[in-house]
């Protein structure tokens, strides 16, 4: 199945707060997708409407041509992982896998009990009971044995400790490429699962700042490392995001893509280039307002 979910001038109004303003897009195919925003800018809106738990208050959302909102059987296509204590409070971890187990087509029981084996999850006691770390493994367990078409994890790793999340990277990345799907993931830990996304889409302040894949943003900026001099002559004219140190050595953060003359002028300066970590591209497109025109 070849993933479609299309964003057609979305807003979403919740009374007096605007959380979305005309976000549009289209992702399309299996991949890993990164869904990144700072606090607040609308990303589990957003979400929670790919799922068709809310409806957008004008544009429209569609999820393989249709509209995800009261649409049971679209539902059983789509994983939403938000906040298993709320899902399944009352219910023992053992039953919340298996009341998932009736509400997946695609869900793999074998895996998720490897999976609850592996992130030591402890089986009788009750959602509501687990401990922070345990209930976001639960919330992993849910999203990645259900083997649904369109996964949508909500900083879903949050609550687990160094040890689980790379657990569980390693498990998304293992099971997406036996059987692979779209999967979208919240998260503000760019740094960690950075390198698990093919494609990102920037959220920032309810408006889509950039959805594009990772290699072509990546080429967008870059560092560069010498003296205080010759960074100075080689950033003239160039849209500095950042700099640090100063004198004999100095590296400034450029926005703007590596032509072969800049990198020519590069070697002249005898300066040395980098590229920019996705995180520190994320912190800068969404702190400064130059970067976005
Ligand atoms: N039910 C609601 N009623 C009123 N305002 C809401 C509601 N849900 C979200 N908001 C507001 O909409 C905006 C976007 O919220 P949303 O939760 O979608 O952002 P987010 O990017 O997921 O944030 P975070 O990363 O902090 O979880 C915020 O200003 C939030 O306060």
């Amino acid at each position: 199945m070849n993933m479609t979910v299309e964003w057609k001038a979305i807003t979403k109004q919740y009374r007096s707060q605007t959380a979305l303003r005309g976000v549009t897009a289209t992702l399309s195919g299996n991949k890993i997708i990164g869904l990144l925003g700072r606090n607040g800018s609308g990303k589990t809106s957003l979400l929670s409407m790919m799922k068709g738990l809310l409806r957008p208050t004008s544009g429209s959302i569609l999820v393989q041509g249709q509209t995800p909102y009261e649409n049971s059987e679209l539902a059983r296509q789509i994983c939403f992982v938000r906040d298993s204590r709320m899902a399944y409070g009352f219910a023992k971890t053992r039953d919340a896998l298996a009341i998932a187990a009736s509400a997946w087509p695609n869900w793999d029981a074998d895996y998720a009990s490897a999976l609850a084996d592996r992130f030591e999850l402890p089986l009788d006691t009750k959602v509501q009971h687990l401990s922070r770390g345990m209930e976001s493994a639960l919330g992993a367990i849910l999203g990645l044995a259900s083997r649904a078409p369109l996964t949508l994890l909500d900083e879903t790793y949050i609550g687990m400790d160094a040890h689980a999340r790379y657990l569980f990277y390693e498990e998304l990345l293992a099971d997406y490429i036996r059987f692979p799907r779209m999967l979208i993931l919240s998260t503000h830990l760019i740094e960690e699962v950075g390198k698990l996304f093919e494609e990102v889409v920037v959220i920032d302040r309810g408006t889509l700042l950039l959805h594009e894949p990772v290699e072509q943003l990546l080429m967008k900026a870059y560092s560069v490392t010498g003296t205080e001099y010759d960074v100075d002559r080689f950033t003239e004219d160039q849209l500095v995001l950042y700099t640090l140190g100063g004198g004999s050595l100095k590296s400034a953060s450029v926005f703007g893509e590596m032509t072969d003359h800049l990198r020519k002028l590069a070697d002249l300066y005898h300066l040395e280039v980098r590229s920019l970590p996705l995180q520190d591209l994320f912190v800068h497109l969404t702190s400064r307002q130059e970067v976005r025109a």
